[in-house]
């Protein structure tokens, strides 16, 4: 409407004045107020010069008043001039112009303009309304302003003087629980942190509230957190959003306050961080609304926040940090993310075992309420042997890329006691995939206690040590290397032939701390790795670790262990329960020569195929070295008579090994002894170990199956 009048009032202020002039009732009256510059020839100055000539006829005298409202003393001339339309009550219908000048005079001037009367009214003819069309200049306005809040900031000082705090929040509160009487509105708040602690509603509901941002929000927080890759959109301070919620309304406002510095517990409970703000949430909605809003509400945005992160978060890959094994406290744990590219797509095996894998990764992860109702921990075992380049690594990334789950990459030598073991268990978090890499290597499972004290280096056994490695430390302050000298003497009574070795930290170069790590070291005199056994986690308390009572705690876990030598593994680790499902990476085959060539090349037929096709049965050679081969050029037919070329190679010497060990009278496939069980059954099958039929595991036994291991069940093979 206001746009619409104003469109007339520029195209022609004529015709608009006169259709205002049509609206008017007799008795009311019309101001129009007009601003402008009289050096420039606009409206108002024009009218202004008529004015002026008009009263300057009447009375010379007054010139000097007819610009009321000059702002000449802020350099500028604006005349304001005030055109009062009114329906004259004496003159019945007749509508005539009057031009009100601010002049003090009574007198009325009349003059004829294009054959119409106009009145040059004085002030006097609307005495009440003089005020309210005088229109203050904009200084006035502003310092009015300016006083106004001066004084509202005096005020405010002297109530922040005089009146105690206790005294102001109880006045506050006061009021607050008046307005809120008569409000049908209840607010929850969701503090950041309670009583220190962090406040998980809290998280939970900046995460949710990112999903329902409406599209034409004007202003939004945008953060890329640590360790995430993607960002993060959050409401700015102040700000609220709407939520509807089973035909509810509800209201998230974000609210920060600055608060005198205070130090809260990390995430990680282990440090502290300091902050000088309140951060909270106020949740508002009908009082009525409230059990809904709790009971149903409140868990339906920590569903959905859950769902988010799940979302956001990148795979990672754990790995121990050794500072805080020693006992500093803090996360054992230290992470990187995991961008390991093996999938089942990608992995050369064959299809019917990838296929057996994935679904029994599938029936686990439905299976929480069944591995309660039968009383197991829900967790899955899994054994993958054979010999190194098969794969086994590549297809735990491939689980983890499946599940979405964190891999943790436990080194069982980095241990010292079992409850190192323990403490490490209740800290994986859950979804998770504990790999433990070479089991047969990194713990001796047979009488190793006896084996260790044998070999630990001693006053008493000094022949344990063959090489001793003596820590030595750059001290910043004094520019130098030091080291504890009564400890290279002590070494060099037990064995001439030192070797030395320079630790330098660049990362700490504190003195004293340096000190104390040397100190530290000092009392590890390592000697050569291969004849010292230092004190470790023993069979019993990894057996307890993989299916003792402490592996109920925490929830849908698969434990992979690999090893190229399965039979060195004890029986006990191997039942069902510890490693439920074995399974055996073998050398290529045909299957997984087809799925290499057809990842590195894009190639899915070739006439060379049925050659190297026809070797790769016969030469036995790993996926790895298959990929190494077909890396090294571009062009599939150089690639491919290339890999030919390999395979006739491996299979002739591996033909050569055989006659060589039958002329030295060994014992027949005595060198393949090992490689022989490794290769038992097909290449790439699953070896599924029977598991208890009760607790629902599903049994395949294919046709060839034998019986591996009395104790432990049937093994089932292919
Ligand atoms: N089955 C396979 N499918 C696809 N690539 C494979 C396969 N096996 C091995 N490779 C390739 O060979 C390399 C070595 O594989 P990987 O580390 O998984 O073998 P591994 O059996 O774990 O070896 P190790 O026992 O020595 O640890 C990887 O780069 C991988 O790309």
């Amino acid at each position: 409407m206001f746009k619409a009048y104003f469109d007339l009032f520029e195209n022609d202020f004529m015709v608009s004045l006169k259709s205002r002039l049509e609206e008017m009732v007799p008795g009311s009256h019309m101001v129009l107020t007009v601003i402008g510059s009289d050096r420039k020839a606009n409206f108002s100055g024009i009218l202004n010069d008529i004015v002026l000539e008009k009263l300057r006829c009447n009375n010379e005298s007054r010139t000097k008043n007819l610009t009321p409202h000059s702002t000449a003393e802020h350099g500028e001339h604006h005349p304001v001039v005030q055109l009062v339309v009114s329906t004259s009550t004496s003159e019945k219908m007749q509508k005539t112009i009057a031009v009100k000048l601010g002049l003090e005079e009574q007198e009325q001037h009349t003059s004829t303009c294009r054959n119409r009367q106009v009145f040059w009214r004085p002030r006097t003819m609307f005495p009440r309304r003089r005020t309210a069309t005088i229109i203050p200049s904009a200084t006035t306005m502003i310092s009015a302003a300016a006083s106004a809040a001066a004084t509202m900031m005096l005020l405010r000082s002297l109530v922040r003087e005089y009146l105690p705090a206790e005294f102001r929040s109880y006045i506050f509160y006061k009021f607050e629980t008046l307005i809120n009487s008569f409000s049908s509105e209840l607010t929850l708040v969701v503090e950041e942190y309670d009583n220190l602690n962090h406040n998980n509603l809290f998280k939970a509901a900046e995460l949710y509230l990112e999903t329902i941002i409406p599209p034409d929000a004007k202003k939004l927080k945008i953060s890329l957190a640590n360790k995430e890759s993607k960002f993060s959109l959050s409401l700015d301070r102040y700000q609220e959003i709407v939520d509807t919620f089973n035909g509810v309304t509800l209201k998230w406002k974000f609210i920060s306050k600055q608060v005198p510095m205070k130090y809260v517990p990390s995430s990680d409970n282990f440090n502290s961080i300091r902050i000088s703000e309140d951060r909270f949430f106020e949740l508002s909605f009908h009082k009525k609304h409230k059990d809904m809003v709790i009971d149903v509400y409140l868990k339906h945005v920590i569903k959905k926040s859950k769902e988010l992160k799940e979302d956001k978060r990148s795979l990672k890959i754990f790995t121990l940090r050794h500072d805080r094994m020693s006992g500093r406290g803090g996360d054992v744990w230290q992470s990187v993310d995991l961008h390991h590219p093996s999938t089942f797509d990608t992995l050369a095996m064959d299809m019917e075992s990838k296929r057996t894998i994935m679904e029994d990764l599938d029936r686990f992860v439905k299976r929480k309420e069944f591995y309660r109702r039968v009383g197991k921990a829900w967790k899955r075992g899994y054994l993958l042997f054979g010999p190194p380049g098969t794969g086994k690594s590549s297809l735990i990334a491939a689980i983890a890329n499946y599940l979405k789950f964190d891999i943790y990459d436990l080194e069982l030598t980095d241990l010292r006691t079992n409850s190192d073991l323990r403490n490490l268990l209740v800290s994986i978090e859950n979804k998770s995939v504990l790999m433990v890499e070479d089991i047969d290597c990194s713990i001796e499972l047979q009488d190793r206690l006896a084996q260790a004290r044998a070999m630990t280096p001693s006053r008493h056994n000094p022949a344990a040590f063959n090489q001793v490695i003596i820590p030595l430390a750059y001290d910043y302050l004094d520019q130098r290397i030091c080291v504890r000298y009564g400890v290279i003497s002590q070494a060099m009574s037990y064995i001439p032939d030192i070797v030395f070795k320079l630790y330098v930290d660049d990362n700490n170069q504190n003195t004293k701390a340096f000190t104390a790590i040397l100190m530290k070291l000092a009392v590890f005199l390592v000697p050569d790795r291969h004849n010292f056994v230092q004190p470790q986690v023993t069979l019993s308390g990894l057996l307890n670790f993989v299916d003792g009572l402490w592996s109920g705690c925490g929830d849908e876990r698969i434990i992979i262990f690999t090893t190229n030598h399965k039979e060195r593994l004890d029986p006990a680790l191997l039942r069902p329960g510890r490693m439920d499902v074995h399974i055996h990476m073998s050398y290529c085959t045909p299957c997984g020569f087809k799925m290499l060539v057809s990842n590195y090349l894009g190639l899915t037929e070739h006439p060379l195929f049925p050659s190297v096709e026809a070797l790769i049965e016969t030469a036995k050679v790993t996926p790895a070295e298959v990929g190494e081969q077909l890396l090294k050029c571009e062009e599939p037919e150089s690639v491919l008579t290339g890999l030919i070329e390999f395979l006739e190679d491996k299979k002739s010497e591996r033909s050569k090994r055989e006659d060589g060990n039958r002329d030295n009278n060994e014992e027949p496939g005595a060198a393949e002894g090992e490689l022989a069980q490794e290769l038992d059954g097909n290449n790439g099958e699953v070896v599924k170990k029977e598991v208890d039929g009760s607790n629902g595991e599903v049994v395949k036994k294919e046709e060839g199956a034998e019986e591996a291991d009395g104790e432990n069940g049937r093994i089932v093979k292919g």
